[in-house]
């Protein structure tokens, strides 16, 4: 059985900042009290597990279990084709311990170098866990082409190379509100939104 959130508190289990704005702006039409795992003093677990599904049932379950309320947690990253799905769930890891996504995104354009593939994917998946263990998960993916020189200073991470198919700006050069309306992450949340919050 599919666990209902029913609560009025909620705390969001991660330490990227980007990423809680971004959770926050999906969270709004709900009208839920949100708290992030920094605002509480949480530590950052090892993400110890070998998808984005176990690592985002870690972070949320460390959270919920920590703070005594439910927590959402995310785990995401940009899979490059040429690059056999790198660097997935290392996507935050290429980015050192500075989190320089300048870096990374450097990173990327060289491992890539002029291989003719320039498919990636953005993944996310989404855990909302209880403070009695009880988990649910969800999972979204957008589509899309690496570009460079990057363009944009909007969102965070590797936005501003990546462009979804189908759109003639990356995410980088879209409006918050515009990336919401197909991004692996908000498609993550409308399925989370349909088994939870309905
Ligand atoms: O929409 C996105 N736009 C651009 N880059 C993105 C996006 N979504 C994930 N990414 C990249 C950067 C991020 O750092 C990494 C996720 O790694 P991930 O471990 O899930 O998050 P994190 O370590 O940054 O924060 P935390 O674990 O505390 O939630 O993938
Ligand atoms: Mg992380």
């Amino acid at each position: 059985m599919v666990r209902r959130f029913t609560e009025k508190k909620l705390v969001i289990a991660s330490h990227n900042k980007g990423k809680i704005v971004e959770i926050a702006e999906l969270l709004a039409p709900f009208g839920i009290d949100v708290v992030s795992a920094g605002d509480l003093g949480l530590p950052e677990p090892e993400e110890t597990e070998n998808s984005f599904i176990g690592n985002a049932q870690l972070k949320a379950l460390a959270a919920a279990r920590a703070a005594k309320l439910p927590a959402l947690a995310d785990d995401s990253g940009m899979a490059v084709w040429a690059l056999d799905g790198a660097p997935g769930i290392y996507s935050a890891r290429w980015a050192g311990p500075d989190r320089d996504f300048d870096m990374a995104m450097e990173k990327v354009n060289t491992a890539v170098g002029n291989h003719p593939d320039r498919r990636a994917d953005f993944v996310c998946a989404l855990s909302l866990a209880w403070p009695d263990d009880h988990v649910e998960n969800f999972e979204g993916r957008i589509e899309g082409d690496l570009v460079w020189p990057k363009r944009g200073k909007n969102g965070f991470g590797y936005d501003p190379m990546f462009q979804p198919r189908g759109y003639d700006q990356t995410f980088g050069e879209m409006p918050a509100a515009k990336k919401h309306e197909m991004s692996h992450r908000a498609r993550a949340f409308d399925q989370l939104v349909k088994a939870c919050f309905a």
